[in-house]
């Protein structure tokens, strides 16, 4: 077996920092409003999963909704800060970028109901014998 060079390792360093740093961010991201409550929500929808016993795509589904959910409320903070920065003062272009960066948050929380309406109902229904 090859040894490691320093380069091989300076590489190794740099990954495991960089996920470091990635930690970092959602960990930051987590203290937002929205994001403890996208992250209730979703421990909510992956418990219905559970008691309705919905199939395992259901499941898939879900979770991903909840992933897709918290990663954009985590890019849509990312946005808040670059804007702040950029911008502290009001500027129609500022909330724009605001505006849009929460609108794309709100696309997707609208696409997990409708996920979650296909997944919760039927699965409900068989639950409970009505079909
Ligand atoms: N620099 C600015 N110029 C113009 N409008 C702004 C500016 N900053 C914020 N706004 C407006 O105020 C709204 C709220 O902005 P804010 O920075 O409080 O984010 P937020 O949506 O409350 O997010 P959060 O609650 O996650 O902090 C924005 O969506 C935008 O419409």
């Amino acid at each position: 077996m090859s040894e490691k060079t320093g380069a091989d390792l300076k590489r190794e360093n740099a990954l495991i920092k960089s996920f470091g740093y990635a930690a970092q961010g959602t960990r930051s991201a987590s203290s937002e409003r929205n994001f403890k409550v996208d992250c209730a929500a979703g421990a909510g929808a992956v418990l219905l999963c559970v008691l309705l016993q919905v199939p395992l795509w259901g499941f898939v589904a879900v979770t991903m909704c909840v992933g897709i959910q918290l990663a954009l409320e985590t890019v849509n903070t990312a946005i808040e800060a670059v804007v702040d920065l950029a911008s502290p003062e009001i500027h129609p272009l500022a909330k724009r970028a605001k505006d849009c960066a929460a609108g794309a948050a709100l696309i997707t929380a609208c696409m997990s109901v409708v996920v979650g309406l296909a997944v919760y109902v039927p699965a409900a229904l068989k639950l409970f014998g009505i079909v």
